[in-house]
């Protein structure tokens, strides 16, 4: 992990003042363009280029399961986990038909599926069989959560290194609202109450339950916030903790990382635990409808670019959000100055 840190430089700004003042020779008024000129020289800081490019997206979706929906917590059964790991290896999930959307390379992780996969295409790295109900016992071991996270690091590697500039983490994992609301629990020290919601769509007075569910666990586990790895290992799950590995890759090689929903802001908030600077390589691509999401942004001090009302995960809100970078990128790329169209430029205030 410590190589992790020192391999995380500090953004370019330099180059993001040397956008800043491009930006204003454009054809346009000055700031006219609002967050897109923010989000160019974010992107331009983050990569050290004049002129980024975030495409190829890279879409990484890390699919597992959690020992905790034997509560009752979820909406839906854990081997849907499985059938939508099925689902897209046969492009028919909502994240398939945006990556082919946005023209991005595509992959599925088996991390922690509870079930043995043997189809084709599926990357195999499955490091147990799903979590263990963190009611009753740590979800996994220290060395587990350590090896989830070098296997999202060694993924973001490899499609960065297939020339992906820009990567989209998405998860799959029947439960994982549960313990994603009790990380934010953890680390906002707010009451659980506050954050709980209703991932698939638990019925309103399963809410209770699912709360209560979290406020036992924690009274037993009792993570330490000053500890991702701790926090990881008592509560889950696999696919955050791959999701964690794999922003940090992207974040030690440049590359910009759009941010999804609820769970993939959980494992952003990790990554940020364990580096501080991960965070400067991210950009939110929308507000979940999840209750603990909003909290979640807030202590990752970010503003997101959508709020589209989902609650999908998978990566989808982040691929949906990502036209919005290229159009941020294509601005520098593309529109003409002033001097290069013999357009006059704003009168001077007071001149
Ligand atoms: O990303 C989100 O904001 C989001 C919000 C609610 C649910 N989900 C997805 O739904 C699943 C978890 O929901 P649940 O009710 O089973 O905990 C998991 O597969 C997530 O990808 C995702
Ligand atoms: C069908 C379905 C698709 C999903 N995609 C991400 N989480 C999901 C949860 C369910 C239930």
């Amino acid at each position: 992990m410590n190589n992790v840190k020192t391999a995380i430089q500090p953004l370019n700004v330099e180059m993001g003042q040397q956008v800043r003042k491009y930006i204003d020779t454009l054809t346009k008024p000055p700031g006219s363009l609002g967050r897109l000129e923010e989000l160019a020289i974010q992107l331009a800081e983050m990569t050290s280029e004049a002129f980024p490019a975030v495409s190829p997206a890279g879409v990484i979706v890390f699919a597992a399961d959690h020992g905790v929906v034997e509560e009752g917590v979820s909406a839906f059964p854990q081997e849907v986990t499985v059938q939508m790991v099925m689902n897209f290896l046969n492009n028919g999930a909502a994240i398939n038909v945006f990556s082919r959307q946005i023209g991005a390379m595509f992959e599925v992780v088996d991390i922690g599926v509870a079930a043995d996969i043997e189809a084709d295409g599926v990357v195999k790295r499955k490091i147990r069989y799903g979590t263990s109900n963190f009611c009753k016992q740590d979800a996994m071991t220290r060395q587990e959560v350590e090896k989830a996270i070098a296997v999202g690091y060694e993924r973001a590697e490899q499609m960065i290194g297939q020339g992906s500039k820009c990567l989209i983490l998405g998860e799959m994992g029947i439960g994982n609202t549960t313990p994603s609301s009790a990380i934010v629990a953890v680390l906002s020290g707010l009451e659980v109450g506050t954050l709980v919601g209703q991932g698939t769509g638990i019925a309103e007075e399963k809410l209770t339950h699912k709360q209560n569910v979290i406020v036992r666990a924690l009274k037993e586990r009792k993570p330490d916030p000053k500890d991702p790895i701790d926090i990881l290992a008592k509560i889950g799950g696999l696919e955050i903790a791959g999701m964690t590995g794999a922003m940090l890759a992207a974040a030690a090689n440049r590359i910009p990382i759009i941010i999804d929903g609820f769970i993939c802001t959980i494992s952003a908030l990790l990554a940020k635990g364990i580096c501080q600077t991960a965070s400067d390589y991210m950009i939110v691509g929308h507000r979940s409808v999840e209750p603990g999401h909003g909290i979640a942004l807030q202590l990752l001090g970010k503003k997101p670019l959508l709020d589209l009302d989902l609650r999908l995960g998978e990566g989808s809100g982040a691929a949906v959000a990502f036209p919005i970078l290229q159009s941020a990128t294509l601005m520098l790329k593309e529109m003409a100055t002033f001097a290069s169209a013999g357009i006059s430029k704003e009168q001077r205030k007071g001149v």
